[in-house]
This record gives structure tokens, C-alpha cells and sequence, in this order.
């Protein structure tokens, strides 16, 4: 699994915003609404599967299981408070991707004793401080997030604050890619920003 640019949507994100990502080179797209209803998510996540899939990458759901399965996306993105990753995992099947949250090493312990093949990457961060997530846990900053990433047993993607001038750093932590919301959807032209993004990560 490719997770080199790894797009999280702003929440209630229009298509054409996922299909620049896609356009621009993006390996993996999270949709990611906390306000939208579980029918109005359902709805916008099948037309995103079907974008997703021309461009033979994967779709996965933030948080809810229910809309993943319903929605036929490749697989869902938990964090601490979004229930047991062994449980998810059952409710998902084997086929789907699972993605687990992690805001520091004590949950990274915690994650590495669980039954191999429950997890296929985790998301360590926030990395920096950013105002895409409410509420976020204290930042881990660069130095822990290579201490995480190279202890842990799955890929490691990068979140919070992760920009263009940060990628050798990421890389170089020993990520499999880095995960982004503002990088792109703030973006003037996000189709662009992604496909930057995604140069400089080839490059580094
Ligand atoms: C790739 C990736 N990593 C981390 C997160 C954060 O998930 P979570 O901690 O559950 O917070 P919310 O995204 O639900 O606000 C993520 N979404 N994606
Ligand atoms: C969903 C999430 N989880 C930790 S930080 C974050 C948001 C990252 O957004 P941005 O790339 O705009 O900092
Ligand atoms: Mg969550």
C-alpha cells in the first residue's frame, strides 16, 4: 500500500476537491466529516469509492465503520476513542485497510501488543499544533515521531501541520508518507499542491 500523500478531506468536502487530490497524484484519500449525517456521508462516500477506484486508489472512512461497509470503501481510519481496533477489525472483515491514531509511545506499546494483521498502518501526530482538528492531543513534534515510526510493527504516516518544506524530514523519520488536510484543501490549487507534494516526496 502506497500511503505517500495521504489526503484527509476538510469536513463536508466537495467532489471536485477529492478529484484534484486525485488528479494531482494522491496515494490514499480519508473522507473525514464529523457533521455530516451517516445517510448524506454514505451517499457522498459511493461516488467517492467510484472516483477513488478510476484512479485505482483507495478510499477509506474516518471513524464509521457503518459507512465504510455500507459505502464499499477500502477500509476506515480509527482513532483512540473510536472503539477496539480488534472489534473494528472483526466488523470490517480481513480484506479491508485499518488505520489506528497515535498521539504518543505509550499508545504506540499499546498498539504493538495487539494480533498481527489487526492494523495495516498507524497515524502518529499531531506532529505541530494545527486548527484542522479541534481538540487535538499535544504535539509530538519531529524527534518523537521518528522514535514512533521507527518502532512500530505497520506503516507510519505523519499528521498535523505536515507541509511541503517538511517532507525530507518526514522521510528521512522513517514514514511511509505523510498525511494532510490544509497542505491541499487550502491550497489555491490543490490539484497542484498534491502534485508538489507528491514530486518532493519522490524526490527526498
Ligand atoms: C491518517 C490519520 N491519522 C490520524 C488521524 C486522526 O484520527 P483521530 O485521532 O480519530 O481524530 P479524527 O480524525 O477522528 O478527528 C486521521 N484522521 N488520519
Ligand atoms: C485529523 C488530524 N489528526 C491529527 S492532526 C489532524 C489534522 C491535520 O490537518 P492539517 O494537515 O491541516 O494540519
Ligand atoms: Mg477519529
Amino acid at each position: 500500500m502506497n500511503l505517500s500523500v495521504y489526503f484527509v478531506t476538510p469536513h463536508n468536502p466537495d467532489d471536485s476537491l477529492v478529484l484534484a487530490a486525485l488528479k494531482g497524484g494522491a496515494s490514499v484519500i480519508q473522507l473525514r466529516d464529523k457533521t455530516a449525517s451517516d445517510a448524506v456521508l454514505i451517499a457522498q462516500a459511493r461516488r467517492l469509492v467510484a472516483m477513488a477506484e478510476d484512479f485505482n486508489i483507495p478510499l477509506i472512512i474516518n471513524d464509521r465503520v457503518e459507512v465504510a461497509l455500507a459505502s464499499g470503501a477500502s477500509g476506515l481510519h480509527m482513532g483512540q476513542s473510536d472503539g477496539d481496533p480488534v472489534a473494528v477489525r472483526a466488523a470490517l472483515g480481513l480484506d479491508k485497510i485499518l488505520g489506528l491514531s497515535i498521539e504518543n509511545e505509550v499508545q504506540l506499546a499499546t498498539m504493538a501488543a495487539l494480533p498481527k494483521g489487526t492494523l495495516d498502518y498507524i497515524g502518529a501526530g499531531p506532529v505541530r499544533a494545527t486548527a484542522s482538528k479541534l481538540n487535538h492531543a499535544t504535539p509530538i513534534g519531529f524527534e518523537t515521531l521518528a522514535r514512533i515510526a521507527k518502532a512500530a510493527p505497520v506503516p507510519c504516516v505523519g499528521i498535523g501541520g505536515v507541509k511541503q518544506a517538511d517532507i525530507a524530514t518526514v522521510k528521512a523519520a522513517g514514514c511511509a508518507g505523510l498525511a494532510i488536510v490544509s497542505a491541499i484543501s487550502g491550497a489555491v490549487d490543490p490539484e497542484l499542491a498534491t502534485r508538489q507534494l507528491v514530486a518532493s516526496w519522490e524526490a527526498a
